[in-house]
């Protein structure tokens, strides 16, 4: 699939990650037909050396030809506690092996329906992205947990809204936080991906389920390039 998309995307005028599995990074990173496609991890340890059984390192990504680490996935956070703290140590370790960090936030379906989402984006956001991140080296991905395979997403001016937020974070914290790039994840797919591309301040997607058949994640891919 990976072969097949780079196939169709000979020359992309956006940018094209997959973050497989770890244990088909390296396979990946050294396909001859990857293009222009960049790949990436899906969870780093924090460490840089040191015993840490089963666990993967930044610079271990780094070697077997990642670019990138998706950091603090909600299922990471849900399925192994992962802390805001934890996920900025695990982003400042990737910067430290030369990793792009795309770090994710979202509220839970609960947190939507209290009026909570943007304090639960804004603490993620502060307490998770290192004050050392640059645009360059940190992508923020908003992935409301609620619509992560589900086939729900959030209205387009909620999109706008947490968007507008986030950006206003970045911009009141960092010196280039204007470019930053902001992502949005859950239930992206062909027929949703250029309405949501057209939202203020959402600079691509992170894609699940559509990104595992080239079939639906070119589509997607033609979207954001001609959005
Ligand atoms: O977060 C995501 C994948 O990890 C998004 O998944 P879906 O695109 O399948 O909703």
């Amino acid at each position: 699939e990976v072969a097949a998309l780079a196939a169709a995307y000979p020359a992309p005028t956006c940018e094209m990650l997959i973050c497989p599995p770890a244990t088909l990074v390296a396979a990946a990173a050294s396909l001859p037909g990857r293009g222009a496609i960049q790949i990436g991890g899906q969870d780093c340890h924090t460490g840089t050396s040191g015993a840490h059984t089963g666990d993967i390192a930044a610079g271990m990504l780094a070697d077997a030809g990642a670019s990138h680490v998706i950091l603090g996935h909600s299922e990471r956070r849900a399925d192994h506690g992962e802390t805001d703290a934890l996920v900025r140590a695990k982003a400042e370790a990737a910067l430290a092996a030369g990793l792009i960090a795309v770090i994710c936030v979202g509220e839970t379906e609960a947190d939507r329906d209290a009026g909570r989402t943007l304090d639960v984006v804004g603490t993620q956001l502060v307490g998770s992205v290192p004050d050392d991140a640059t645009a360059a080296t940190v992508v923020i991905a908003y992935e409301p947990v609620w619509a992560i395979g589900t086939g729900r997403t959030p209205t387009l001016a909620q999109i706008a809204e947490v968007h507008d937020f986030l950006r206003a974070g970045l911009v009141a914290r960092f010196d280039d936080g204007d470019g930053f790039r902001l992502l949005y994840g859950g239930s992206v797919k062909p027929a949703n991906a250029a309405e949501i591309f057209a939202v203020s301040n959402v600079d691509g997607a992170l894609v699940g389920g559509a990104s595992l058949k080239a079939q639906d994640f070119g589509p997607i891919v033609a979207a954001l390039a001609s959005a």
